[in-house]
C-alpha cells in the first residue's frame, strides 16, 4: 500500500487513538514502536510521532534516528513528539511551572499556514504534559499559542515538519480531526480512499498472493471477527478454506449447536469439533488467570493441529485476531506499552507445527471489522453479536474451573442475555456477560439457611473494547433478572452488578 501513514509509538496511552482518527479520515495507517523504524519508508507518505510517558530531559530518552524522515517527508510531532523535535534540534525543553492536564484554547500567531486552515480562533485543545518547550529551534516558527503554553504549535522553516504540544487525537480537542486532515490531506497529499470496500478488495488480493494454492484451517467461533475473516478468506480461496469451530466446553448455553446452525447456507465449509473434555482436563485445578489463559491457548492450538493433519496440503492457520487482542497481550507491536492480559489467540505457534499464521484483520478495531463485514453484505445477526472471548466462560469463572461451575454460569448467562434481548436492551449494550465469583455467602430461602455462590453481571458500552463504561441498565430490569437467576439457578443465592469502567478495571474479570 503506497498511501499509508507511519505512526511511531513512544508509549503514549493515546497512540491507538491517533490511528483511529486517521482511519476515520479514510486513510490507512500503521503503528510501529519508536525503536523499530522501518528501513523501507517508501510506502509512507507522512509520519506522526506520538506522545510518551518519557521526558526528553531524562537520562536516556527514546531517541530514534529520524534523519531519513525529518525534512524528507511531512512529519508531525505530538506532545512528546513535539518536545523531541525541539530538544534534539537546538531548542530548549524544561519542566513547566505547573503540570498541565486538560482544557486550553488556541490563539493563532501565524494564521496563513495550511496546517491551521479553518481552525477557529480560541479553539479548544486538550493538554497532558509536564514538560514544556521553552525555546524553539532557530529554524522554527511559532504558529499558535495558548494562555499557558507559548509554543503550542510550531513548524520548521522550509520543511513540512510540525510540532504540537496538545493532543489532536482525543475527543476533547474539538478541531483535532480537522488539524489531522489539514496535515495528512492538504499538506501530505494522502488520498482518502481507505474505505471498507477498498480494504476488502486489497485484502482479498493480498490473501490470494500469500496463500497461493495451499489450504487454510480457520478457527471459527461464531463471533464477529472470525466470521468476517472467514468470509474474506472464502472470497479469496473459496472452498480451500476449512473452518473449524471448537467446543472448548466453555461456550454459552447451547452455543455449539446454534452457531453451527447459523453458518448453514452461508457457503462456508464448517466442521464442529467437540473438545470440551480435553480443555476441562487440561484446566483442572488451575486457578491462576494467566496460566488458565495460556492453557486454553495451547489446547486450541493442539486441536487445530490435529484437524490440520486431516486436511491434505493445509499449510496455514487463520484466526480472527484484531488489533486490541494484540495490544493488550504483547506490548503494542513489541513496543513500550504494558502487557495487560494474554489473549488466547496471540503468542504464535509452537515450532513442531508446520502451519503459518494468517490474520487478515490484525490491524483493525472491532467497529472497523463490523463495517468491513457490512460492506460484504453479512447478516446483521452475526455482525451485531456481542463480543465473546475465545477462552469463554473460562475467564469468567474466577479461580479453578469445573464442569459444574460451567453449567451454573451457562444458566445464569443465558437468563441475563435472553433478558437483555426481551427487554430490547441487547443492541444498546456493547458487551454483556456474567462472572461466577469464588465466594460463598449466606442467604435464606424458604426459611432455610443457604451458603451458595455469588454472580456478578457486567454490561458495558464501548466502541473498540480498549476503553469501556458500565451501562446504566434500568433497575426494573436488574431486579427481574436477579430474581430469575436466584430462583432458577441452583447454587446461586446472590447477584451483584459491576459498576466499574475500563480503565481502571477491564471488561473480563480475568
Ligand atoms: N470456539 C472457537 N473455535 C475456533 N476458533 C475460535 C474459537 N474461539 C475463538 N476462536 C479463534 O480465536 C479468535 C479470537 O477470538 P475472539 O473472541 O476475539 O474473536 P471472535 O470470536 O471471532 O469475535 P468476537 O470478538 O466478536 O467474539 C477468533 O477470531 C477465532 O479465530
Ligand atoms: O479472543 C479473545 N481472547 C481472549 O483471550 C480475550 N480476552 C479478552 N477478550 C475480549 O477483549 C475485550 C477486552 O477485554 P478486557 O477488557 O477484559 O481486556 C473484551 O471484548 C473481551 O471479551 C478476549 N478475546
Ligand atoms: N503526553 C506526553 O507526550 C507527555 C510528554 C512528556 N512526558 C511530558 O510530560 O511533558
Ligand atoms: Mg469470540
Amino acid at each position: 500500500m503506497q498511501n499509508n501513514v507511519l505512526i511511531l509509538d513512544f508509549g503514549s496511552q493515546y497512540t491507538q487513538l491517533i490511528a483511529r482518527r486517521v482511519r476515520e479520515l479514510n486513510i490507512y495507517s500503521e503503528i510501529k514502536p519508536y525503536n523499530k523504524v522501518p528501513e523501507d519508508l517508501s510506502q509512507f507518505k507522512a509520519v506522526i510521532l506520538s506522545g510518551s510517558p518519557h521526558s526528553v530531559r531524562s537520562e536516556e530518552p527514546p531517541h530514534p534516528d529520524l534523519s531519513n524522515i525529518k525534512g524528507e517527508k511531512p512529519l508531525l510531532g505530538i506532545c512528546y513528539g513535539a518536545q523531541y523535535l525541539a530538544h534534539f534540534n537546538g531548542g530548549n525543553v524544561a519542566p513547566s511551572a505547573t503540570r498541565e492536564y486538560g482544557r486550553a484554547n488556541l490563539t493563532t500567531i501565524q494564521g496563513n499556514d495550511a496546517f491551521l486552515e479553518n481552525i477557529s480562533e480560541g479553539s479548544q485543545v486538550w493538554m497532558s504534559h509536564s514538560d514544556t518547550i521553552k525555546q524553539l529551534p532557530e529554524n522554527a516558527v511559532l504558529l499558535a499559542s495558548t494562555d499557558d503554553v507559548e509554543n503550542a504549535v510550531y513548524r520548521f522553516k522550509g520543511e513540512n515538519t510540525y510540532g504540537i504540544q496538545f493532543h489532536p487525537e482525543v475527543y476533547h480537542t474539538k478541531e483535532g480531526t480537522r488539524l489531522l486532515e489539514n496535515f495528512l490531506v492538504n499538506i501530505a497529499g494522502l488520498e482518502q480512499d481507505w474505505t471498507p470496500d477498498a480494504f476488502v478488495e486489497t485484502t482479498v488480493r493480498e490473501l490470494q498472493g500469500e496463500i497461493g494454492d495451499d489450504k487454510v484451517i480457520l478457527g471459527l467461533s461464531g463471533g464477529v471477527d472470525s466470521s468476517v475473516a472467514a468470509i474474506l478468506l472464502n472470497k479469496a480461496i473459496g472452498n480451500r478454506l476449512h473452518c473449524i469451530f471448537v467446543n472448548n466446553g466453555l461456550l454459552r448455553k447451547n452455543e455449539f449447536e446454534t452457531v453451527l446452525e447459523q453458518y448453514k447456507g452461508m457457503g462456508l465449509n464448517v466442521k464442529g469439533v467437540d473438545a470440551s473434555a480435553r480443555f476441562l482436563e487440561a484446566l483442572a485445578g488451575e486457578s491462576e488467570p494467566e496460566k488458565k489463559r495460556k492453557i486454553i491457548g495451547r489446547v486450541f492450538i493442539d486441536v487445530f493441529d490435529d484437524e490440520a493433519h486431516q486436511v491434505e496440503n493445509a499449510k496455514w492457520l487463520a484466526q480472527g485476531t484484531i488489533y486490541p487482542d494484540r495490544i493488550e497481550s504483547v506490548s503494542a507491536s513489541g513496543g513500550p506499552s504494558a502487557t495487560i492480559k494474554s489473549h488466547h489467540n496471540v503468542g504464535g505457534l509452537p515450532d513442531y507445527m508446520k502451519l503459518k499464521i494468517v490474520e487478515p484483520l490484525k490491524l483493525l478495531f472491532k467497529d472497523e471489522v463490523r463495517r468491513v463485514g457490512a460492506s460484504m453484505g453479512m447478516p446483521t445477526g452475526i455482525l451485531g453479536r456481542h463480543p465473546f472471548p475465545g477462552p469463554g466462560l473460562g475467564i469468567r469463572i474466577l479461580g479453578d474451573i469445573t464442569a459444574e461451575k460451567v453449567s451454573i454460569l451457562q444458566e445464569v448467562d443465558a437468563i441475563f442475555i435472553e433478558g437483555l434481548k426481551k427487554w430490547g436492551l441487547y443492541d444498546k449494550v456493547w458487551q454483556a456477560g456474567a462472572m461466577l465469583l469464588p465466594v460463598n455467602s449466606v442467604g435464606v430461602m424458604g426459611d432455610e439457611r443457604t451458603y451458595e455462590k455469588c454472580v456478578a453481571l457486567r454490561a458495558v458500552e464501548s466502541t473498540d473494547g480498549m476503553t469501556a463504561d458500565w451501562v446504566n441498565l434500568p433497575y426494573e430490569f436488574l431486579q427481574k433478572v436477579s430474581n430469575d437467576i436466584i430462583n432458577k439457578v441452583k447454587g446461586v443465592n446472590r447477584v451483584v452488578y459491576d459498576i466499574s469502567s475500563k480503565p481502571p478495571a477491564t471488561i473480563e474479570w480475568e
